[in-house]
């Protein structure tokens, strides 16, 4: 498969340019006028993060930082879902190599978003559960569609969020208010979660929730980039160092939890509850 690190162009609409690295599951679209990028996730049927989305997400998150672009939404192609957080396929009867490459490129993924020196914002035009809600909150603002739901639902699934799950969570809510959603394993409506804090605002569309996200972004126009970026990356360090020190042992952690036989078993009673709800 051709894929290069080097910006190509591959298309013209409007003021925007798509770019591409021959990616499949992801585009990304740099208005020319704004030097925004929309990140755009697109793979059917729910966004499910596997090995190969995060791959895509990873190279375009890369790409839209050494472009310098002034700003990233991220969002989806999808109109009711923005991402169905991790694909429990990926998790359900693992393959040894593929499971240790899928959860490292989490890793990945969590690294460059939460920590991209460029202004970050999430256009959550559909549902955004657990990883979903995971990438949300890596971003620095979050505007959301009425009628969806977003949060951290991994003990629902009998799992456990990680620590830097839980420090994207922490980023965005109080520390009494995240400990109670991740413990309860709560997803909230569009409505609570704005009551909440758990995004900024909502909008009665994606081309709406994209156009605030941008007027977010905009507000760095007249801040210093260096400032702004370096500013950011003080109130991240700590976060970002911790999974950085504890990479090795976080993957054997998830390995370990993942491959009990309960925890499996779990997952496939789920698996199966949202494929025969998905048959109704
Ligand atoms: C001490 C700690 C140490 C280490 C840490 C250990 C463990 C941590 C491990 C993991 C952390 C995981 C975080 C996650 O992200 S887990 C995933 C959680 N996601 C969910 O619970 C979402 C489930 N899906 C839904 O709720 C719904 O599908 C929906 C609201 C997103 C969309 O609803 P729709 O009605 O529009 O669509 P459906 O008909 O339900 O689905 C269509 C189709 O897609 C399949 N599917 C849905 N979600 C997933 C998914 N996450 N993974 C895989 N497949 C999914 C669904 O089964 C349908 O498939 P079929 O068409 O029937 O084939």
């Amino acid at each position: 498969m051709l894929r290069t690190k080097v910006l190509s162009l591959v298309a013209r609409s409007g003021p925007s340019r798509l770019m591409s690295t021959a990616t499949k599951l992801t585009t990304v679209e740099v208005n020319d006028k704004t030097g925004i990028a929309t990140l755009t996730m697109c793979r059917a049927p729910v966004n499910g993060l596997n090995l190969e989305l995060l791959k895509d997400l990873k190279t375009s998150i890369d790409e839209i930082e050494s472009n310098k672009s002034r700003g990233l939404i991220l969002t989806s192609s999808n109109a009711t879902i923005f991402s169905a957080g991790l694909d429990i396929m990926e998790m359900y009867n693992p393959e040894k190599e593929r499971i240790r490459a899928f959860w490292t490129q989490l890793q990945e993924v969590w690294l460059s978003l939460y920590g991209s020196s460029v202004p970050t914002a999430a256009a959550i035009n559909g549902h955004s559960p657990a990883g979903g809600c995971l990438l949300a909150t890596s971003c620095e603002y979050r505007v959301m569609l009425p009628k969806f739901t977003i949060g951290l639902n991994e003990t629902q699934l009998g799992i456990v969020a990680p620590k830097w799950f839980m420090s994207s969570f922490l980023s965005v809510l109080p520390q009494r208010q995240a400990e109670r959603a991740l413990n309860q394993g709560r997803m909230f409506s569009t409505e609570e979660a704005l009551q909440i804090g758990l995004i900024d605002e909502t909008a009665t569309s994606k081309e709406e929730a994209v156009e605030k996200c941008a007027a977010f972004l905009g507000t760095f126009a007249r801040v210093n980039p260096l400032a702004r970026a370096l500013t950011k990356q003080q109130f991240r360090a700590a976060d970002l160092q911790q999974l950085e020190n504890e990479r090795k042992d976080d993957l054997e952690k998830f390995l370990f939890f993942i491959n009990q036989p309960a925890v499996q078993k779990g997952l496939g009673i789920y698996l199966e509850g949202l494929k025969k709800k998905a048959k109704k």
